[in-house]
């Protein structure tokens, strides 16, 4: 009788087993079909196309497994989250080799725009520049998409602007070496890349700052490649209010000036300290920063509205030379702005002659601290250093009589 009790409790025993062999059998098949027909779904199969083409660096671009982002993530707990945007949610995550990882888990892509979608992280992969947030992989074996970057720790430009931390203003100096890193990125994507890309969504909250607070330009979702002789048309607008290019508003047809545009609005707000949009400017003033920005530098009153951490630290020569480029920037008709390349030109310029400018100081202190005379026409001889813009920056800078 007992022999029969342990033989029927063996056989439950393997029962048990066995089916819970099955369901994982059968569970990891299920898994794996969900997988392939995600992967097929979020374009995995025109990925590999791009792959096999032979004209794209393999190397740089990895396909995550979704466990390993999985656990990266610690399976996309809320305490992991970084932000959320349009495009979806970004998450910080440590790989396996201890990398630290930004992860973007993107909203559903459209058929329609699944070609572009692909052709991008291709593109965005073989980018490598040091102000560009690098993308390092993707999965798409993923209900949704999933984008994996370096994590940039130091929040975004947005942030520091308009969220100040006491203890550490953003200075001059470091306004002037932003813009000119994000000028500089820009340049690359428009003219240095194989294919030029268009960013189409220029503002301080894409623009991410690193350890040392270095400038990295972030979320290409909506960037676009084109062929250099090809128009760009677009039935829907996309971009940020109160960054947006008027003249691409109006036409549709996004063009390397509407990210001059964008750009234009992000340098005023580092020399106002001010938001794009606010309610807290009345409607005369104009709600818009560009609005509120042309109309000061119209009526003469520009230093009325400058940060105080410009007034007080930028050589006044430099900040107007900054404001007239931002003003450039800010054209109505975009064949009037510069072109990314002069931007980029005229803020290495100021900024190299502020570094002359902070190493005469630096000799100056050390000099007087050991007797020594100074030669003060050197000093004059540097603020009025040769910052000429451009031709197509032909606006005198203005003189400050409010
Ligand atoms: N590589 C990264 N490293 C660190 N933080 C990041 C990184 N990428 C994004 N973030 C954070 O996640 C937030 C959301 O980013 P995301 O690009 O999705 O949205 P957004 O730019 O704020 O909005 P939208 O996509 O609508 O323009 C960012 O504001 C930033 O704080």
């Amino acid at each position: 009788m007992a022999g029969l009790g342990v033989g029927v409790g063996f056989g439950a025993l393997f029962l048990l087993i066995g089916l819970w062999w099955l369901y994982r059998v059968f569970k990891r098949k299920r898994s794996e079909k969900l997988k392939k027909k995600y992967f097929k779904r979020n374009g995995g199969l025109l990925l590999q196309e791009q792959l096999s083409s032979g004209e794209v660096n393999v190397e740089k671009i990895k396909m995550f497994p979704s466990k390993e982002l999985d656990k990266a993530t610690d399976h996309y707990n809320v305490n992991r989250t970084l932000g959320q945007g349009g495009q979806g949610t970004v998450y910080k995550g440590m790989l396996a080799d201890g990398k630290i990882v930004a992860v973007k888990k993107s909203k559903v892509i459209d058929e329609g725009n699944l070609r572009l979608f692909i052709i991008e992280v291709v593109l965005l992969s073989q980018i490598n520049h040091r102000n560009v947030v690098k993308l390092l992989g993707c999965c798409l074996e993923t209900e949704l998409p999933l984008l994996v970057y370096e994590f940039i720790p130091n929040g975004t430009l947005f942030q520091f602007l308009h969220d100040p931390n006491e203890e550490f203003p953003l200075a001059w100096e470091m306004r002037l070496r932003i813009a000119a890193e994000v000028a500089g990125a820009l340049f690359y994507l428009h003219s240095a890349a194989s294919l030029p890309i268009f960013h189409r969504d220029i503002k301080s909250t894409n623009i991410l700052l690193d350890e040392k607070y270095r400038a990295k330009v972030a979320d290409f979702g909506t960037s676009r490649s084109v062929s250099i002789d090809q128009t760009h048309v677009t039935t829907l607008v996309q971009g940020t209010f109160g960054y947006l290019d008027p003249e691409y508003f109006q036409s549709s047809q996004f063009t390397d000036k509407s990210d001059v545009y964008s750009f234009g609005v992000v340098l005023v707000e580092l020399l106002t300290g001010q938001k794009p949009i606010s309610f807290t400017r009345s409607e005369e003033q104009g709600r818009s920063l560009a609005t509120y920005f042309i109309m000061a530098m119209e009526s003469n009153c520009l230093f009325d509205i400058l940060d105080p951490q410009v007034v007080k630290q930028g050589e006044r020569e430099d900040v107007l030379m900054v404001a007239s480029l931002a003003r450039s920037c800010l054209r109505l008709n975009g064949k009037e702005r510069p072109t990314m390349k002069e931007v980029t030109m005229v803020l290495e310029r100021i900024k190299k002659s502020e570094n002359l400018i902070v190493q005469q100081e630096n000799e100056y202190d050390r000099n007087e601290v050991m007797g020594a005379p100074w030669d003060v026409t050197s000093a004059s001889t540097i603020s009025s250093f040769d910052i000429c813009a451009p031709s197509s920056l032909d606006e005198k800078p203005l003189l400050h009589t409010c």
